[in-house]
This record gives C-alpha cells, structure tokens and sequence, in this order.
C-alpha cells in the first residue's frame, strides 16, 4: 500500500495519489502558517446539491479524451503550413531546424524537425514506453514520474524541469496527460497540461503547462531504420518572465533537447567496447 504522503527525490510529494485511484485517502491536511482558524460550521449540503463523484471507469475515459483532444489539437496547429517563420537552422546538427508561429493572442509555438537515426520503435520506446528514464540521459529533466497508466496508450505524468544554468527559465513542474498512438510506419505523442486536487502546485515550485502538444516520429520512405520527428513545443512557462526571454529559451530548450536525444542514441548503438 502506498504511503499517504509519497516523497520523492525531488523533494515533491504526492500527499494524495491514492485518490486518483478513486480510494479515500487520509493524508492530513499540513498547516503553512502558526495561526489556527476556528473550523466555520459547514452547512449541510442539501442532497440535490450533491454531484456524485465520477467513477474509475468515467474518469479514465475523460483522461484518454483530453489526451485525444490535445493530440487533435496539436496535429491541427501543425497542418496549417502557412505563418511559420524560420528560428533556428542548426546545420552543424544535421539539419535541425524551428520554426515559429504566434498563435492567436500572443503565445509563440516552437516547431522543431530533423531526421534522427533511428527506427520508429525505438524512438517510441525512449520517448514514451520509457518516459520515466529521461531524466537519466537528459540533463534538462530532473525527473519524470507516471502517477497515473490510464490505458496502454493514455498516463498522467508529472514533470519536473531541471533548473540547470543553460535554462534560463528555472525550474519547473508540470502535471500532464500524455496520449500515444502507434502506427504501422509512424508514432504520435500528444499531450496536454491537466489539473489534479490531488497534486495541486506545491509551495516553491512554479507550474508551468505543456500543451496542446505533439511529436510526430515517421519513418522515412527510402530508409525505414530513420525517422522524421516533429515536435511542437506549445509552452507556457507561468511567472513573471519577459516575453523575449521566454522565446529564446524555448527553441534552445528544443535544440539541447535533440541534442541529448542524438547522443542517447549513439550510445544505444555503439557496439559494446570487447575486453
Ligand atoms: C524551458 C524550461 C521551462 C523547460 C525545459 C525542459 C522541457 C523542454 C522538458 C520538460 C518536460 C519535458 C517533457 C516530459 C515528457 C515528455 C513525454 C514524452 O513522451 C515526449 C517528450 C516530453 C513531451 C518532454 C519534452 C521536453 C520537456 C517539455
């Protein structure tokens, strides 16, 4: 059985995962200041005013729809080719390139393509089959934890950015669906940010939103063991942050990113050193 307050080595807790599973959970309430307010009388909620709370069943498959929807939404952004201004086009990185749009209202997006060396199984299993070892070859990343499978394709994740010198933005924490789709020759990430009471932000950290996004890994016509892979990065990194500062540190967070997927790669395929 899971404690009822579960810390990790991040040093967030989880005081109330167990609800999620649709359980009573116990965990008591913690006071942050010395001050103790007398507890108001409730009134009685009167029974038609009562909602049942939703069950398993009904709040996994509205998981597995905002996971959809995000998708959808994501794919929708990336469709429309026209409006896409080049950022960056790295060549020294075999060809990466972002460009950027400003949604309606104000917020950029980040498109990022390149071609990596690597079959679309793999980049499925790295990127979303083994979601929670990111940390472990990405710097960028202090931790990513599934608190939630909804299904084979659907988990609620929480994440937690890294808050190292080359990010400019300081750490953040973010609460996500993540919704997969698996295809013959290509694989769709979605994912969206999502609010849970029980993982609201926790004191010290800033909660940004990821999303609506998406990675598209396909395979590429004339060499199936490489793939294109397309992300849209829709961010909003929350705080009192210059909008300039926020643009610049988005494309670079993409690119050191790839970078670090690059280099995960090579290390899967380097073949093992003989004695
Ligand atoms: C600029 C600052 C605030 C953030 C820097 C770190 C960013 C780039 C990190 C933090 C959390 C990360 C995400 C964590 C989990 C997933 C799900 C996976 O299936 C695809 C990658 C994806 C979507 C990661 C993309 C990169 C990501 C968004």
């Amino acid at each position: 059985m899971l404690p009822a307050v579960v810390k990790l080595c991040c040093g967030i807790s989880y005081p109330h995962l167990r609800s999620m599973t649709g359980k009573q959970d116990d965990a008591q309430p913690v006071a942050l200041n010395h001050t103790v307010k007398k507890k108001k009388k409730k009134k009685k909620p009167k029974q038609r005013d009562m909602k049942p709370s939703p069950t398993k069943d009904q709040l996994f498959s509205s998981y597995v729809q905002q996971g959809q929807d995000a998708m959808q939404k994501a794919l929708d952004m990336l469709s429309k080719t026209e409006g896409w201004k080049t950022e960056i086009t790295e060549v020294i990185f075999n060809g990466v390139e972002i460009c950027s749009k400003v949604m309606a209202g104000t917020r950029k997006v980040f498109r990022l393509q390149v071609v990596l060396d690597a079959d679309v199984d793999e980049l499925y299993d790295i990127l979303f089959v083994r979601v929670e070892e990111m940390h472990q070859w990405n710097p960028s990343i202090q931790q990513v934890k599934i608190l939630q499978r909804v299904g084979p394709e659907t988990i609620i994740t929480h994440e937690v950015s890294a808050g190292t010198a080359g990010n400019l933005i300081g750490q953040r924490d973010f609460l996500s669906v993540r919704h997969s789709c698996r295809q013959r020759s290509c694989a769709y990430l979605g994912g969206a940010a999502i609010q849970l009471e029980s993982l609201p932000p926790q004191t010290g950290f800033v909660r940004a939103e990821d999303g609506p996004t998406c990675i598209i890994i396909e395979a590429l016509d004339e060499d199936s063991s490489r793939s294109r892979f397309t992300w849209l990065l829709n961010m909003d990194v929350k705080g009192w942050l210059p909008t300039s500062l926020v643009n610049q540190a988005l494309p670079r967070a993409q690119l050191d990113f790839t970078r670090h997927l690059r280099r995960r790669l090579e290390t899967l395929h380097r073949p093992p050193v003989s004695a």
